[in-house]
């Protein structure tokens, strides 16, 4: 089984590192885990709607760049839909199941994701309707992965 994250941008904060590299160790029993990072576009603070648009539409191509088509992926998007972990954990396991044997989460830039990349998705999880920032999104993801692993798993992690 191999699980991908494709985000955007450079991890910087050691701690949001470490709390990621944890996970990633645990992770490392159950699958082959992998982050990968692309380059963010620069977006100043004032832009017009159209020059948003092209921002996420350029580090959309690279999101996508980095996706084959053999893979099933969830985009993680504010809007879409909300899981409990245990729903979560029983897609995993069903998409295992069913010979799906790449699974690959998208978390967007600063300004989200591009309509290309939410179009080829084969779902969108929503963590809730709060906005988090990508970095923490990155933490929060990987360590429902784990837990959903663990889930499956029968292993006394999950309460
Ligand atoms: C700072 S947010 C972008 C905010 C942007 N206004 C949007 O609506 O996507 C960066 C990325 O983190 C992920 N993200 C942030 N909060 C999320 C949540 N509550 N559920 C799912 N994904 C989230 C999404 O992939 C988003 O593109």
């Amino acid at each position: 089984m191999n699980i991908k994250i494709v985000c955007v941008g450079k991890l910087k904060e050691k701690y949001f590192k470490q709390g990621i590299a944890e996970y990633a160790k645990r992770l490392s029993k159950f699958c082959k885990f992998q982050i990968v990072e692309v380059p963010d576009e620069k977006a100043p603070e004032k832009l017009s709607d159209a020059e948003m648009e092209k921002v996420k539409e350029i580090e959309g191509e690279r999101i996508l760049s980095k996706i084959k088509d053999k893979e099933y992926v969830y985009a993680l998007a504010i809007l879409g839909k909300e899981r409990t972990s245990e729903k979560f954990a029983e897609e995993i396991k069903d998409l295992t199941t069913y010979g799906t044997s790449d699974i690959t989460f998208v978390i967007g830039g600063s300004l989200g994701l591009s309509p290309a990349v939410l179009k080829r998705a084969n779902t969108q999880i929503s963590f809730g309707r709060f906005t988090m920032p990508h970095q923490l999104m990155r933490l929060v993801l990987t360590e429902q992965i784990y837990r959903a692993f663990m889930i499956n798993a029968g292993a006394p992690y999950h309460k």
